[in-house]
């Protein structure tokens, strides 16, 4: 059985950033839903190419039988981690009831971690990323914080009436939004 931890937050809230650091030092293998899909846009032969990127330009959410067999994949090529960090996923309610669809019983969901952080820094934050995504500019943007606020909110607060969202500051600098990060999961690991 996976231990998976789901995070979670808006665009830029440092949800790579944060699963980045986790990874190099709790023996979690990170598992970014957007970084599978840009991996398979990019794969030659992949059918699913043109769909991903017209979903990751306007904003909305790529069907998840597409995603979640990439974060399926993905996890058997690392059986032996201590856990996985999906971070994105599940976005909407699509994605949550696919994800119990094909993987119940074979997870164990632990928490979800959820990095606030008010959407004009985050948007910030992602004007200034310097990676080239084909989504950051002001439009896509746009368009991700309303796909945030009306289908992947609703699903955290799912969540939190399971009692399962663990809630963090992400508005301060990276080495403070980590400790207290560390100290989630160090409380989750002793349960
Ligand atoms: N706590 C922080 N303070 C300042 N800048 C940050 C912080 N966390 C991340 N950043 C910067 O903000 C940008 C977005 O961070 P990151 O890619 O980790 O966000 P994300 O939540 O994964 O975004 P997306 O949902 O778009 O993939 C990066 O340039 C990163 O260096
Ligand atoms: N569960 C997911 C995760 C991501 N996508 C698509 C749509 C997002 O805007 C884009 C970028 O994701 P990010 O790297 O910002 O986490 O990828 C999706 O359709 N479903
Ligand atoms: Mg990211």
């Amino acid at each position: 059985m996976f231990n998976v931890v789901f995070v979670l937050g808006p665009p830029g809230s440092g949800k790579g950033t944060i699963c980045s650091k986790i990874q190099e030092n709790l023996g979690y293998v990170h598992l970014s839903a957007g970084d599978l899909l840009r991996a398979e846009r990019e794969r030659a032969g992949s059918q699913f190419g043109a769909l991903i990127e017209s979903h990751i330009k306007n904003g909305s959410i790529v069907p998840v039988e597409i995603t979640c067999s990439l974060l399926e994949n993905a996890m058997n090529l690392h059986k032996t981690a201590n856990g996985f960090l999906v971070d994105g996923f599940p976005r909407n309610a699509d994605n949550l009831s696919g994800w119990s669809k094909q993987m119940s019983g074979k997870v164990h969901e632990q928490f979800v971690l959820f990095l606030s952080c008010p959407v004009d820094i985050c948007i910030n934050r992602c004007l200034n990323r310097g990676e080239g995504r084909t989504d950051d500019n002001v439009d896509s943007l746009k368009k991700r914080v309303e796909t945030y606020n009306n289908q992947t909110f609703p699903i955290i607060e799912h969540f939190g009436k399971l009692n399962m969202v663990r809630k963090v500051d992400s508005e301060r600098p990276v080495e403070e939004v980590y400790e207290d990060v560390v100290k989630v999961f160090e409380a989750a690991n002793q349960m």
